[in-house]
């Protein structure tokens, strides 16, 4: 077998989007005086769907959500060169191809990304190949049922962010992760801000369900050191990004610091990334995205790398890329989970590109063994509120 094409195409939603809110999260654009609407460039409101045909006519498909438009740049000048006409079941040498092709220039951010996607579309192929999910040729079924958390309740009316939590509780979620509004920059009116949201979404699920707290790299290591003492009472199963991707030092601070676990990941890439982490303590629970730190190849790794530390895997964003690695060893406990809600910050736009994600039932997750590769398709069903671009 043989791959014969690459297609890069971005898909940009012109549809119906939830108007910005100020305070929405907290982000690492809130540092600046001139943020204004701060979570902009935090919105995924564009998503890059890579399709890679072989000789015998297999499609595999990959995505990118990070710079669509750079990833399909360098997808379609730099990586599609490297893997026509090669094996996919040399993923493995195709994935050190293109990663040290571009290590120029790549290592982390979109070129990981851009790699991520094209080694996702191969795997899509692999399993496909051999009519077996990918979770089966990564290590098969180590779960019954994925559990799951419900992952919103972005800062808001504080009512309001209590009806959302008790939707959700009311649906079975036992874990839930919300957001921050505040940071360093919103003074002593934000610390108690951000204190009375935890309080108010306790107050609804109680301390029977798991609650996460999420900064979105919208804090700092003197704010967190503040802020994490006042957050013990309410027991958070992590607190996640508390610092940005690049002050390792920092998370490493924070973790030796308090009780609380200091997770993070979604910002780093390939498998030295996060053995800098492991090897700092930086992190208690790792959260890489499979469509950004380098693909399955990579995540497999990490995964294995996580067990050897005893450090839990939690994948960033849910979404069937994620889903196969967390279902496929025992060092992932969880998903994150995302319901499909009218497109804001762009984590649910991806059930308006593909078809075949999970729902959630009882805040658990289901994989079928029974449907090859990542078990994808198109989904044509919006595609009129597209643009797509070749
Ligand atoms: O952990 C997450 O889900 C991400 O940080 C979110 O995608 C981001 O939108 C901030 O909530
Ligand atoms: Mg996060």
């Amino acid at each position: 077998m043989k791959i014969q094409s690459v297609r890069a195409r971005v898909f940009e939603w012109k549809g119906k989007t939830v108007p910005p809110q100020a305070n929405f999260c907290s982000n690492a654009m809130d540092a600046l005086y001139d943020r204004g609407d701060s979570m902009k460039t935090f919105r995924f409101h564009g998503w890059t769907v890579v399709e890679i045909e072989t000789d015998d006519g297999i499609v595999g498909l990959g995505n990118v959500a990070l710079a669509p438009h750079i990833a399909k740049a360098i997808i379609d000048q730099y990586l599609a060169p490297l893997v026509i006409g090669q094996d996919p079941w040399d993923y493995e040498y195709l994935w050190q191809r293109m990663y040290r092709s571009t290590l120029a220039w790549g290592r982390k951010g979109v070129a990981m990304a851009a790699i991520s996607a094209v080694d996702l579309a191969i795997w899509d192929i692999l399993g496909k190949s051999v009519n077996k999910p990918v979770f089966k040729l990564l290590g098969g079924r180590t779960k019954e049922r994925i559990p799951c958390y419900y992952s919103k309740l972005y800062r808001g009316d504080l009512k309001a962010m209590q009806e959302e939590a008790q939707t959700f509780l009311d649906q079975g979620f036992t874990a839930f992760k919300m957001r921050f509004g505040y940071g360093p920059n919103h003074g002593t009116r934000g610390v108690a801000e951000n204190l009375k949201s935890v309080q108010a979404v306790r107050e609804v699920i109680g301390y029977e369900s798991d609650l996460m707290l999420e900064c979105y790299m919208g804090w700092d290591l003197d704010y967190a050191r503040r802020m994490l003492p006042k957050l013990e009472k309410f027991e958070p199963r992590w607190l996640e990004e508390p610092v940005i991707a690049d002050d390792v030092d920092g998370y490493a601070e924070l973790s030796r610091l308090s009780a609380i676990p200091i997770s993070g990941g979604e910002h780093e890439f390939t498998l030295h990334g996060f053995r800098q982490l492991l090897d700092k303590k930086a992190v208690s629970v790792v959260q890489y995205d499979t469509n950004r730190v380098g693909g399955i190849t990579a995540a497999h790794k990490i995964n294995a790398l996580c067990e050897a530390h005893a450090i839990p895997v939690i994948p960033h964003a849910g979404q069937m890329h994620n889903y196969h690695l967390t279902m496929s060893t025992l060092a992932s406990p969880m998903s994150e989970y995302f319901p499909q809600f009218d497109v804001e910050v762009g984590n649910e736009l991806f059930y308006y590109i593909f078809k075949g994600e999970p729902v959630a039932k009882d805040g658990f997750l289901q994989l079928d063994d029974t449907v090859p590769g990542l078990g994808l398709t198109l989904n044509t069903e919006y595609l009129d509120q597209f643009q797509i671009s070749e």
